[in-house]
């Protein structure tokens, strides 16, 4: 990791740089390929399946029979980890649930608001190099909370046509309709067009690689609505002398393994912790069977020496990582001055892993600094607020001179008349 020693405010701009490509270096690529697939369907996501995920098949759509299988072949303790995670991820989410929002602005108008699920969604779930089934909990679990009619689920197959068994399972247990084996950009557009075979949604969830990211910020371009830009995983952590540094490593590998494309960041006060987890970091990566991809990662990753715990949270607000654990003695300090974080980890026994798998909280989080502008997904992602107004008798005669006299101002006369027609009729 590079270390960086009490860097000038004037260049936190290329130092907190994500190593991802930007949308601009893929979107041609993905173009051509929504081009494609709007216009061949099913032949051109076969033909996409066969160049990236290097498998040639006749049907997209997973079978019943395969699915059962799936379940025989899923360990009894496994099943039972996911059941407690899907438990505390049903249980954080349902306590989302808000109440109708009613209100008598003056007498005689009232307004309320109340939401309702998106009914046909779409959910991608990661597979490339490792197979997130927990990311079926973090999609599928507050999708049925909200009550989404039809839940379709895309996720790249295996070389052998095959989706890994605990994926099939747990999409199977959170009650998703149809899954896909159709990964990349190609699930993405199909997922926003429709083919002979996978069903077009208005929403699309989940996290992936840099492809899947920008498709899913192109699909917007069609009329689609998505969660959030979540792409290549990352991890800011601040820790002091306080903190334990065979943990600090160990919570920066978590993320660091996730892609190459990966990005991990400590910052802190104290050198001797920067140099303590550096040490770590070195030897803890030795024994991971995922090193390769970590190794990557870790180049892309730093070390930062800031003056002061108040330079530290500017600093960390400016980069809004994904993933934030605060471990250190001053903890109330930096929690009360966050500003842009996907999802907060506190204290020394609070790993990142809690919250990717089974605390309660989602981990579809926005990354590359998104978390300036967006939220991870909760209950709210499924659903839309609508709004409703009823007004009495009473209601028109208070408000209909304002809403008269604003229409002529706007000079649209046919809405002032739509006043003027019940004012007359009261009097
Ligand atoms: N932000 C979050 O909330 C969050 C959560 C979980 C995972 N993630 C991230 O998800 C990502 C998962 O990535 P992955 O690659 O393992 O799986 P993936 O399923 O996202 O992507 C695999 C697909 O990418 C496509 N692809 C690969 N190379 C391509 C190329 N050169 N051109 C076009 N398409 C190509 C293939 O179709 C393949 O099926 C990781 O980066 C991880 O960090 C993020
Ligand atoms: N850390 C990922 C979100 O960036 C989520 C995940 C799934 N499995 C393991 N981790
Ligand atoms: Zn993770």
């Amino acid at each position: 990791m590079q270390k960086i020693k009490y860097p000038n405010k004037e260049n936190w701009e290329s130092l907190l740089k994500r190593p991802t490509q930007t949308v601009s270096d893929i979107e041609e690529t993905v173009t051509r390929i929504f081009t494609e697939i709007k216009t061949r369907g099913d032949s051109a996501v076969r033909d996409y399946t066969e160049k990236f995920d290097k498998v040639n098949l006749d049907s997209f759509l997973v079978t019943k029979e395969e699915i059962e299988r799936a379940s025989d072949q899923v360990a009894e303790e496994l099943k039972q980890a996911i059941a407690l995670a899907k438990g505390n991820i049903e249980k954080f989410h349902a306590a989302q649930k808000t109440d109708r929002v009613n209100l008598e602005t003056m007498p005689g108008v009232s307004c309320w608001q109340e939401k309702r699920a998106i009914q046909k969604i779409g959910l991608y779930i990661p597979g490339g190099t490792a197979p997130l089934f927990s990311t079926i909990l973090m999609l599928a679990v507050p999708a049925k909370i909200a009550g989404c009619k039809e839940i379709v689920l895309c996720t790249p197959p295996d070389e052998f046509g095959k989706i890994n068994p605990t994926i099939l399972y747990t999409a199977n247990l959170c009650g998703v309709t149809q899954i896909f084996k159709v990964g990349g950009i190609q699930a993405i557009a199909g997922m926003t067009f429709g083919t002979e075979t996978i069903p077009n949604v208005y929403k699309i969830f989940g996290p992936g690689n840099q492809y899947v990211t920008v498709a899913k910020q192109l699909a917007t371009k069609y009329g689609i609505a998505i969660d959030i830009p979540a792409g290549p995983s990352e991890l800011l952590v601040v820790a002091d002398d306080s903190a334990e540094p065979p943990f600090v490593a160990s919570d920066l590998l978590s993320q660091a393994e996730h892609g190459t494309d990966s990005q991990v960041i400590l910052v802190s006060t104290s050198e001797k912790l920067l140099n303590s987890v550096a040490l770590e970091v070195e030897n803890q990566i030795k024994a991971l069977p995922r090193r390769a991809i970590a190794e990557k990662a870790i180049e892309n990753s730093k070390l930062i020496l800031v003056k002061t715990d108040l330079e530290a949270v500017d600093l960390i607000n400016e980069y809004g990582p994904e993933h934030y654990i605060v471990c250190v003695e001053n903890e109330d300090f930096y929690i009360e001055n966050t500003i842009n974080a996907g999802s907060v980890f506190i204290g020394n026994y609070t790993p990142e892993s809690a919250g990717d798998y089974a605390s309660g909280t989602n981990h579809t989080l926005p990354t590359n600094g998104y978390a300036k502008q967006y939220s991870g997904v909760n209950l709210d992602s499924f659903m839309k607020s609508i709004t409703f107004q009823k007004i009495s008798k009473e209601g028109i005669l208070g408000i209909g001179n304002a809403i008269e006299l604003m229409a002529e101002a706007e000079g649209l006369d046919a809405h002032k008349n739509a006043v003027t027609i019940r004012l007359k009729n009261l009097k």
